[in-house]
């Protein structure tokens, strides 16, 4: 028998009673909800309900109006962008913005940390060191292209990917980051079948062989129910229901939510 008493660690990510306002218009309510270290967590709810305000409230592309955001335990309410960057969160965009002029293993290398390259002008003992970095930097970011199957695209340019590689990519320059709690917003949306099914088994493989935790905003509610547990819902600002998404689909105030945008296919009774 174990005599562990210690207490059981913090989720990845805990967000407490977060509201945001635009003018009189209330977005976010009070809104509680957790990730759990390790999971793929889904946060679903119908359009306007606040779901990428509370994405951009906690990456901290918008200031709260109260409320806590709390990472590994550590209150981050209202950090900066950077600075949660630097602790291990990022967030993707509903519409990624690479670089499109870069390529796409270019885009990847400037999404790494404390380049010293960055820091110009240089002292000419500096350069060779330089470019053992970059070339180290180069070798990481195939890796990472390896690991999103985009390889073979490394040395076309950004701009020339379809709509579902950019969205690879953008995971890809998440990684190159070091971030290990990604908040992605809707993966699926406007991808075709085929590259849905590779972005799914890459997030899949990511947090199974890598341990990244994954906040995943998604209409695609049967790729939710795939991929995620728990899942958050989302209306009009407010968590209305949280769980297995067996029992947020069954939940009548999540059909009211839904009401009318036939969203809810396996809801029936
Ligand atoms: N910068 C802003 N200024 C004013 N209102 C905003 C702003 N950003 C969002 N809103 C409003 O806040 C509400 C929540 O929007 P949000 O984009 O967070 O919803 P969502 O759940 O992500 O929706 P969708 O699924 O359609 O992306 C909407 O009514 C939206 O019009």
């Amino acid at each position: 028998m174990s005599t562990q008493t210690g207490a059981a660690p913090p989720p990845a990510l805990e967000v407490q009673g977060l509201t945001k306002r635009f003018g009189g218009f209330v977005a976010l309510d009070g809104v509680s909800l957790a990730v759990p270290e390790g999971s793929i967590t889904g946060l679903i709810g119908p359009n306007g309900a606040g779901k990428s305000t509370l994405f951009a409230t906690v990456a901290g592309f918008l200031p709260p109006g109260g409320g806590r955001v709390l990472l590994r335990g550590r209150d981050v309410t209202g950090a900066p962008p950077w600075r949660l960057h630097a602790a291990g969160l990022v967030r993707t965009f509903q519409i990624p913005r690479p670089f499109a002029r870069l390529t796409v293993a270019e885009n990847l290398a400037v999404a790494a940390p404390g380049q010293e390259g960055e820091r110009l002008p240089l002292p000419w003992f500096a350069r060779g060191r330089i470019r053992e970095q970059e070339r180290a930097l180069r070798r990481r970011a195939m890796q990472v292209l390896e690991r999103l199957d985009l390889a073979a695209h490394a040395d076309r340019p950004a701009s020339a990917l379809s709509g579902g590689q950019k969205k690879l990519l953008e995971i890809g320059r998440a990684l190159m980051s070091g971030a290990d709690l990604i908040l992605l917003d809707e993966p699926a949306a406007g991808v075709n079948r085929t590259l849905l099914r590779a972005i799914a088994e890459t997030i899949a493989r990511l947090n199974r062989e890598d341990g990244i935790t994954f906040l995943v905003i998604e209409h695609d509610l049967d790729l939710v129910a795939e991929l995620c547990e728990p899942v958050h819902c989302m209306a009009e600002g407010r968590v209305i229901a949280s769980g297995r998404m067996a029992e947020v689909r069954a939940d009548p105030a999540v059909a009211e939510a839904y009401l009318g945008m036939a969203l809810l296919p396996d809801a029936a009774p």
